[in-house]
């Protein structure tokens, strides 16, 4: 007999990812071929989600009473993720992807119609509505880094659909592998020290997910 632990459900999803931004990131070896104006689309859309992360950016980099160029000196690139959460009979014992905060700077979510997408606040998982042409803004673990702790990074999960195809884009805008992410120092003084040791993004990506501590100068 096949024993199911209820407090721990079991994640499935299909993802597909590939760079979408700067060009010579790009490897088409590793986009879609079909439908055939996969390309096409991809890279006008490309265009626009671009043109709202770097107003993101600037607002982003002004609510820290910075520069506007701020952020977007540190986050260069843009990747594409495609998420397929098929339907299952049992969305109370599968769940989509575990908790989790994103591990790049901010991701900006594009979901189809079916909802599953959870937030984490207050202590309860709150479900968010399905707007359609809305687009998520999910702060991840750079910018609360980049920040010395004034943006958080969101915890979040997604559910399956007992029916539905449950479908999301999320593109992660992030820094390269070598940029070395802490907190900007004009965030930082004796009274308000720095609560993250810089850390290349690589070296913190490795940390993450070897489950290996990253040191917090606060703990
Ligand atoms: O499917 C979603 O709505 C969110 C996906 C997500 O959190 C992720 O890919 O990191
Ligand atoms: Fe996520």
């Amino acid at each position: 007999m096949h024993e199911v632990d209820l407090e721990n459900k079991i994640g499935t999803v299909d993802q597909l990812s590939h760079n979408i931004w700067p060009p010579s990131s790009v490897n088409y070896k590793y986009w879609p071929k079909n439908p055939l104006d996969y390309r096409e689309v991809n890279e006008e859309y490309t265009r626009q989600i671009k043109m709202l992360s770097e107003k993101i950016m600037e607002w982003l980099s002004k609510g820290l009473g910075l520069q506007g160029e701020a952020v977007k000196e540190v986050m260069s690139e843009y990747m594409m993720l495609v998420n397929y959460y098929p339907p299952c009979p049992h969305p109370d014992l599968i769940q989509g992807l575990d908790p989790h905060t994103d591990v790049n700077g901010f991701t900006l979510v594009l979901p189809n119609e079916v909802p599953g997408l959870q937030v984490f606040k207050d202590d309860h998982w709150i479900d968010l509505k399905h707007i359609p042409s809305a687009i998520i803004v999910i702060i991840g673990d750079q910018i609360l880094r980049l920040s010395n702790g004034r943006y958080k990074n969101v915890l979040h999960k997604t559910t399956v659909d007992k029916e539905r195809t449950r479908m999301s884009w999320p593109v992660l805008v992030r820094p390269t592998y070598d940029t070395v992410v802490g907190p900007f120092p004009e965030l930082t003084s004796q009274d308000d020290p720095p609560k993250f040791k810089p850390i290349a993004y690589k070296d913190y990506i490795y940390h993450k997910f070897s489950k290996l501590p990253i040191v917090h100068l606060d703990s």
